[in-house]
């Protein structure tokens, strides 16, 4: 039986970190400045602190000036609303990532809609989401979110043409689904985009060329869904009570009928740090005029 093709996420994140951190270097070179991302995490939930200081270290890694700001779990609105309005004010600063999800007191939507647009590095401020949803600009000129942006890298890099294919993208948050199907929209797939209440899913899925499961459910999506041949991207990122990771795609099944998948881990999670790297050189660029 012919195995699908892994799409191995952490080669393709080291690549692209390597181009940023050749990026950056040439930039000190000439400027003497580098980009300089600051991270806040509210409260002590065990995942974020990883992924917090991943980002903190990569970040350093690729020659930026790197800075976590790691706030108590009782932290006020007002009190992250403040720091928010610093950080906006600060011209050192090109990036700000508020780490999700915030403790439940807080608000997130009004969190979100504090930072700059211009330093949203997360790409979720209503104004940079609304870009991505105008499809006028490209997505390389927009801050968008890293996770999305990340699965389309890993996309074409087994299809370098994705105009006219069947897109189905499983989930509709703000972070993952509806960003992702605005950029297959772009580059000029057809999309559906699937949830809780779609009817007969598997048959929605069976007729795509392209899957992206973001549900956060271990297993949902069945080998037997999968149209033979179809490019799968695994959002998901499970912690199973054995500890150990699993996607939201039955991947033993899935990897004997698709044509490329992501493995989990190794696949979108490291994409999701690269591209943070790479917003925030972005933004550096678009307001530093580099
Ligand atoms: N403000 C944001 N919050 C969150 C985001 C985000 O994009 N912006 N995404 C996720 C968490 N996340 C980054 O923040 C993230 C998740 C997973 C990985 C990753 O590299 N995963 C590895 C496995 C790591 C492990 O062993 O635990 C993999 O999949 O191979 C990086 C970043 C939610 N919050």
């Amino acid at each position: 039986m012919p195995q699908a093709r892994l799409i191995d996420g952490k080669a393709i994140a080291a690549a692209l970190r390597a181009e940023i951190a050749t990026e950056i270097a040439v930039i000190r070179a000439a400027s003497g400045q580098v980009p300089g991302l600051h991270v806040v995490l509210v409260g002590d939930d065990p995942a974020s602190r990883v992924y917090v200081a991943s980002k903190e270290k990569l970040a350093v890694e690729v020659g930026m000036n790197s800075v976590a700001h790691r706030l108590p779990a009782e932290t006020t609105q007002a009190a992250l609303l403040a720091k928010l309005a610093e950080l906006n004010a600060d011209d050192a600063v090109d990036g700000i990532l508020v780490q999700l999800p915030l403790p439940k007191h807080l608000d997130t939507a009004a969190v979100i809609d504090a930072i700059d647009p211009a330093k949203d590095v997360d790409g979720l401020h209503p104004l940079n989401a609304g870009r991505l949803a105008g499809g006028k600009i490209a997505p390389e000129q927009l801050l968008v979110p890293c996770t999305p942006l990340g699965s389309m890298l890993l996309l074409k890099s087994v299809l370098p043409a994705l105009s006219g294919l069947e897109a189905v993208v499983i989930g509709r948050s703000e972070l993952v689904g509806r960003p992702v199907a605005q950029l297959l929209l772009q580059a000029d797939c057809t999309v559906t985009i699937a949830h809780s209440r779609t009817r007969d899913l598997a048959a929605v899925v069976r007729r795509a060329d392209i899957v992206v499961a973001a549900v956060g459910r271990p297993g949902f999506v069945r080998g037997e869904w999968i149209k033979p041949g179809a490019a799968v991207i695994d959002v998901g990122i499970n912690r199973l009570p054995d500890g150990k990771l699993t996607g939201d795609v039955a991947f033993a099944e899935a990897v004997e009928i698709a044509g490329a998948i992501t493995p989990v881990p190794g696949g979108v999670g490291p994409m999701t740090i690269a591209c943070l790297l790479r917003n925030t050189l972005t933004a550096f660029k678009a307001r530093r005029g580099g």
